[in-house]
C-alpha cells in the first residue's frame, strides 16, 4: 500500500501544544483526564479556556496569516439587537431588548481565508473537531457547511468593541490570534438565559451599563475558548492601544450540510457577499 502518511498528517499534531493540551488521543490518558476536566468546565461554568493552546511558531504564523489577509477584508458596520434578530414590537419603547448596536469589526468570511492556510487547515482538522465535539458532549458534531460563516478571522480596531449579543449557536469555539494591548476584554453575564426563560434584571443591568455582574477571564493570544454563547449575554470590551484584537471564530453545527439563508449573510457580510450571490443567480461568473 502506497504511504500517504505525510499527505494526511493532521496540523494539529504540528501546531496544537499536545503535551499541555493532549486532544490528540482523548480515549487514553493523559487525554481521557484533560477531556473530563473540559466536559466540567463547559458543564459548570459554561465555558472551557485553554490558554496557550497553540504552540508559539504556531501562533506567530496563523498571526501573521490573519495580518496578511485582513487588509482585503470587508468592514462591517452591523446593526444588531442582542438576540441578532428583528425587535420585537409588542416590547415598550424604552424596554433595553430593543436597544440596537453598531457591530464594527474587519472581517473576513470562510470564502476569504485559503484552503492552504495553517488557519483553515486547523479549522478543518479531523483531530480538533472531534475534540470540539467531545467537548460539548454532542453526539454528532460538523464544521459549519456555509461558505461564509465558517470560520471567520474578526479584528476589531482600536475604538471598537463587540456589542453584546447572544450567539444563533449554542456554543462558540474562538482563537485569540493577537490580543488588544488593553481592553478587548471577552466579557459575558454567565447563564443570563435558559430556553425557558432569561434573566431579566441582570440583562437590562448590563445593556444600562452596570458591569458588576459580568464576568472575564483571562485570553492572551494563543488562547483557544468553547463557550455557551447562545445562553450568556457577551461581548467584547472597546479595543484601546496602537493595534487591532484579532480573534479566529470556529462555527460547527449539529447537523451535516446545514447553510445560512442568503439574506441573512447578505445582512452580516454586506455589499461582497451580496454581489457575489447576485452574480450567481443571473448565472455571471463570481
Ligand atoms: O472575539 C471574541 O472573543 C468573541 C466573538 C464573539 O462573541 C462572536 O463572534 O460571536
Ligand atoms: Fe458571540
Amino acid at each position: 500500500m502506497a504511504d500517504t502518511s505525510q499527505t494526511q498528517r493532521d496540523v494539529v499534531l504540528d501546531l496544537v501544544d499536545l503535551d499541555r493540551y493532549p486532544i490528540a488521543d482523548l480515549d487514553n490518558n493523559p487525554g481521557a483526564e484533560f477531556l473530563a476536566e473540559c466536559q466540567s468546565s463547559i458543564d459548570s461554568n459554561g465555558w472551557c479556556n485553554l490558554e496557550g493552546f497553540l504552540q508559539s511558531d504556531a501562533l506567530a504564523r496563523l498571526n501573521t496569516e490573519a495580518n496578511a489577509l485582513l487588509p482585503t477584508a470587508e468592514v462591517l458596520n452591523v446593526k444588531r439587537n442582542i438576540y441578532q434578530g428583528a425587535v420585537d414590537p409588542s416590547l415598550p419603547k424604552d424596554d433595553a431588548r430593543r436597544k440596537e448596536f453598531i457591530h464594527s469589526a474587519v472581517q473576513l468570511a470562510d470564502d476569504q481565508i485559503p484552503a492552504e492556510t495553517a488557519l483553515k487547515q486547523l479549522y478543518k482538522s479531523e483531530i480538533l473537531t472531534e475534540f470540539v465535539r467531545r467537548v460539548q458532549m454532542k453526539e454528532q458534531l460538523y464544521r459549519c457547511a456555509d461558505e461564509f460563516q465558517a470560520l471567520n478571522v474578526v479584528a476589531l480596531q482600536p475604538g471598537s468593541w463587540h456589542a453584546w449579543h447572544y450567539d444563533t449557536t449554542e456554543c462558540t469555539v474562538t482563537l485569540l490570534l493577537q490580543a488588544a494591548e488593553t481592553g478587548g476584554e471577552f466579557t459575558f453575564l454567565p447563564n443570563s438565559r435558559t430556553d425557558e426563560e432569561e434573566d431579566r434584571e441582570a440583562v437590562d443591568r448590563l445593556l444600562g451599563g452596570d458591569m458588576s455582574l459580568a464576568q472575564t477571564f483571562s485570553r492572551g493570544a494563543g488562547t483557544f475558548t468553547l463557550f455557551r454563547g447562545g445562553y450568556s449575554l457577551h461581548g467584547v470590551t472597546e479595543v484601546e492601544g496602537n493595534h487591532p484584537r484579532i480573534s479566529a471564530i470556529m462555527t460547527y453545527d449539529e447537523q451535516p450540510g446545514r447553510v445560512i439563508g442568503d439574506e441573512i449573510n447578505i445582512r452580516i457580510y454586506g455589499k461582497r457577499v451580496e454581489q457575489i450571490l447576485a452574480n450567481r443567480k443571473t448565472g455571471a461568473i463570481a
